[in-house]
């Protein structure tokens, strides 16, 4: 294969994209010594406006349309981002080469005072701007606050460290990319926090024109996560999900056969569904669908167009 003589890698600045852009730098370096690897950095939409709620200004693609400019112009080859941050359906024109090896996929409990979440009192403030986290925290302790928590990693820290919270919850992939695991008093069990799509995991984005990289990226692709992430969005596609909808999704990879472990929730957590079901790791979207219809059978479009309202 032949591989270009440069490769440019567009990221966001922030400590973490730019952390997953030197590992994917270096990942290609090793691959392609003759290749210059280098990366341009850029500042987002969404990581400019850190006053609202994601939410509420457009969601998920305000991380990635800057990225998606550049490699649309030819200013880049490949764009890398947390999975977590891609939109369920890519603009026309893109296409995701790669989906790397997923780091811890937990959500963290990171506090200065207290061990875990049961410790904390009854109206203690948690901060997080995830709708997906507050409904599965709201579910189970009903008497605990939830704040809205927006910018990046360390600022998220610092508003902790400045004593605005009792308590906010992380992903830990982030924490422990950056080096800041030791800030982790407990990974939540997936079971009792159902990560978000794609969480832990990185993606390379691509133009969709260029098959001349598609044979280049292939060995940054890791088989395994690529069907569990691939499961996990067919279920919340299939639900036409958004970061404006508390859903989550979980799959992992036993032998041939992917189990998951998915649900929707009301924002309050008082109508939480969740739903299992395992199924072939060839064909993940698949799996992700018959998750969804079991959702809807129970109710999820009902909660689901009860939020579109609000
Ligand atoms: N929403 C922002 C975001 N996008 C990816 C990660 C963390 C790492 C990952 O999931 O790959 C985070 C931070 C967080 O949720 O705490």
């Amino acid at each position: 294969m032949n591989a270009p003589k440069k490769l440019v890698i567009a990221s966001r600045e922030s400590a973490l994209a730019m952390w997953q852009a030197e590992h994917i730098q270096a990942c290609l370096q090793a691959l392609y010594p003759d290749t210059e690897v280098t990366i341009l950095g850029m500042t987002t939409t969404g990581d400019q406006i850190l006053d609202s709620p994601l939410a509420r200004i457009g969601g998920k693609g305000l991380f990635v349309k800057e990225l998606e400019q550049a490699l649309a112009d030819g200013r880049a080859d490949l764009a890398v981002h947390s999975m977590k941050d891609v939109p369920m359906h890519l603009p026309p024109g893109f296409a995701l080469a790669a989906i790397g090896e997923r780091e811890d996929p937990r959500d963290a409990f990171v506090s200065n005072d207290y061990p875990n979440l049961e410790s904390l009192p009854a109206g203690s403030i948690v901060g997080t701007s995830s709708l997906r986290r507050q409904s599965q925290l709201q579910a189970r302790f009903p008497g605990l606050k939830v704040e809205s928590l927006r910018g990046n990693l360390q600022t998220r820290l610092r508003k902790l460290d400045e004593g605005q919270y009792a308590a906010i919850i992380l992903a830990a992939a982030g924490l422990k990319r950056l080096g800041l695991e030791s800030r982790i008093r407990e990974a939540i069990d997936p079971d009792q926090s159902i990560p978000a799509v794609g969480q832990g995991a990185l993606g390379i984005e691509i133009n969709a024109e260029r098959h001349d990289l598609l044979d280049i990226l292939a060995p940054l692709n890791h088989a395994e996560t690529a069907a569990c992430v691939e499961a996990e969005r067919g279920m919340s596609r299939a639900l036409a999900g958004s970061c404006q909808v508390p859903l989550g999704a979980f799959a992992q990879q036993q032998g041939d056969t992917l189990h998951m472990t998915g649900f929707v929730a009301s924002i309050d957590g008082k109508e939480l569904l969740r739903e299992s079901a395992q199924g072939s790791a060839d064909q993940p979207e698949a799996l992700g669908q018959a998750l969804a219809a079991q959702l809807v059978a129970r109710g999820a479009d009902r909660i689901l167009a009860a939020l579109a309202h609000d």
